[in-house]
């Protein structure tokens, strides 16, 4: 059953009947995530120094800038991976604070985050995968549940792969299961760190095709890319870092086509 991740084979599963659609973006009022002031350090070296940063319902932000800027380090303070120092940070109207279990646990439930590796387990068949996290942490199992990953292994183009391996599948197919799974928990806000970086470039598009369509959804969405094409045609926002700042903040017409500082225009100049 899911009460046992450790099992060596996944269990026979029914087929279950086909729920009715579940909206991948639930609705809120306010802004989905609130960053103010945050700093950030690792010992003396202060890696955030000051982030402001408000998120709107169903936006889609990219965020940019050099190896080392701060970009997975602030995801990473989203969804309470990291402590911070100073600052104020709010997800759905939940305040994050570190050292209070259950606020965490809490926030984390409305952060689904995906990383370069897609970290599925092995041991697990994909259904399971993407089932997991809902039965420990919600208690959802049976047929709705199985009902619902079907459903999103369907919205990620994997309907046929629910009873596969993970090491069956390509990467590509791999990353699409981790956003399926990432979606089971229902999460207010979806962060994606460098998810197309650990994949073949044949692979790339079918992955960001899958987070294209989730942005025309309505899900909100923090990415970390160095597809700037992506961003360019997706983003809302894109968001420039720079040594531990946001170093410039708007519309990926600006940005790319109007760069105001030369440490922008720079590291948009490096990129050809
Ligand atoms: N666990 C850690 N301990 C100490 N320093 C860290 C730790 N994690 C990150 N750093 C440092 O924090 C800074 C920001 O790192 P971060 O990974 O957020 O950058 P990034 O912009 O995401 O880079 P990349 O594009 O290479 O992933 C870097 O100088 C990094 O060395």
């Amino acid at each position: 059953m899911l009460t046992d991740p450790s099992a060596q084979s996944a269990p026979v599963l029914s087929v279950a009947p086909v729920a009715a659609v579940a909206p991948v973006a639930p609705v809120a009022a306010g802004p989905i995530v609130e960053i103010h002031a945050l700093r950030k350090r690792y010992g003396e070296h202060e890696v955030l120094k000051g982030i402001d940063l408000v998120v709107q319902p169903g936006e889609v932000i990219a965020i940019i800038g050099k190896s080392g800027s701060g970009k997975s380090t602030l995801l990473r303070c989203i969804n309470g991976l990291e402590e911070f120092q100073e600052g104020t940070l709010q997800v759905a109207g939940q305040a994050l604070r570190h050292g209070n279990a259950a606020a965490l646990r809490a926030l984390r439930q409305q952060v689904g985050m995906i990383f370069q590796s897609f970290n599925l387990f092995p041991h697990l068949d994909v259904g399971h995968n993407v089932m997991l996290a809902p039965a420990l942490v919600k208690g959802r199992r049976g047929a709705p549940a199985e009902a619902r990953a079907r459903e999103l292994l369907e919205r990620v183009g994997l309907g046929e792969k629910f009873q596969a391996w993970p090491d069956q599948l390509s990467g590509g197919q791999q990353q699409r299961v981790a956003i399926a799974r990432a979606l089971a928990m229902d999460p207010a806000v979806l962060l994606c760190d460098e998810i197309t970086s650990a994949l073949d470039p044949e692979l790339v598009g079918e992955v960001l095709k899958v987070v294209e369509s989730l942005a025309d959804e309505g899900m909100t969405l923090l990415m970390v890319t160095h597809e700037m094409n992506f961003a360019r045609k997706v983003a809302d926002r894109v968001v420039f870092m720079h040594a531990g700042r946001i170093h410039e903040m708007g519309p990926p017409a600006d940005l790319f086509g109007a760069p105001q500082t030369p440490e922008l225009r720079q590291f948009l100049s490096a990129l050809h």
